[in-house]
């Protein structure tokens, strides 16, 4: 299993916002974006999950089944910096949804309760999204990836908002991925603890005419 991306580069408006990024991820293996605000990172994790098409490059995912390519955005969760949850449903309601919607692609995801459990939320389940506080909707946002098995996971600063405490329980679920064959993608102003990750420094583009479309 890996995913490769290949010389891509992407416009926002009228501007490009980089070129030439290529990097290649094996099963296990992680790719952390650093770099300043508005230097692109969630520009490419957006294309990478097929969210934006991208205005050069290609990014493709092989899976052990598969002889050819896939979109990566079908075998990924995306988790951007909205969370992606309804505020007047409960937690059950929103995590039964995207445990419907994403399907299962492989290993056997956990159940409602077990996700919840294993981002430290188990006893809140039954109350509207909307009533949790920031740091235990980010938590339950995180809870999705563990509802429905995908191999990549793309994250957009996923520490936004948490305590220490979560920011270890994250650390450690990512690395449980990444133990199994996982890849992960991740975009973050803070040290996420990942053993053996590849780094990005996203630097933004100011070179618009240095010819890069020939
Ligand atoms: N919809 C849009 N239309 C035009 N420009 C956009 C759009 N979305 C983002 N941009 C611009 O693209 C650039 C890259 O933004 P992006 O969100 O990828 O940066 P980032 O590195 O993730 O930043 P941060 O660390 O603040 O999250 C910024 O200059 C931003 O203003």
């Amino acid at each position: 299993m890996h995913l490769t991306a290949e010389n891509l580069a992407a416009r926002r408006g009228e501007d490009l916002i980089f070129v030439n990024i290529s990097f290649h991820l094996a099963a296990g293996e992680a790719l952390v974006l650093t770099g300043i605000n508005g230097s692109g990172k969630s520009t490419l994790l957006r294309v990478v999950a097929g969210l934006l098409r991208p205005e050069k490059g290609t990014v493709i995912f092989h899976g052990e089944e598969s002889l050819g390519g896939r979109d990566p955005g079908e075998v990924s969760h995306y988790l951007g910096h909205r969370n992606a949850m309804k505020s007047e449903l409960t937690v059950a309601e929103n995590l039964d949804f995207w445990r419907t919607f994403l399907g299962n692609t492989g290993s056997a995801p956990l159940s409602v309760e077990d996700a919840t459990d294993a981002v430290g939320l188990s006893g809140i389940t039954h109350l509207p999204f909307g009533y949790l506080s920031a740091g235990q909707q980010r938590r339950i946002a995180f809870a999705k990836l563990l509802v429905a098995h995908r191999p990549v996971w793309i994250l957009d600063e996923p520490t936004a908002a948490l305590d220490a405490s979560a920011d270890r329980l994250f650390a450690d679920l990512i690395m449980t991925h990444l133990e199994k064959g996982g890849i992960v993608l991740a975009a973050t102003h803070q040290p996420l603890g990942l053993r053996n990750a590849q780094e990005l420094k996203m630097t933004g583009f100011a070179g618009v005419d240095s010819g890069i479309w020939g």
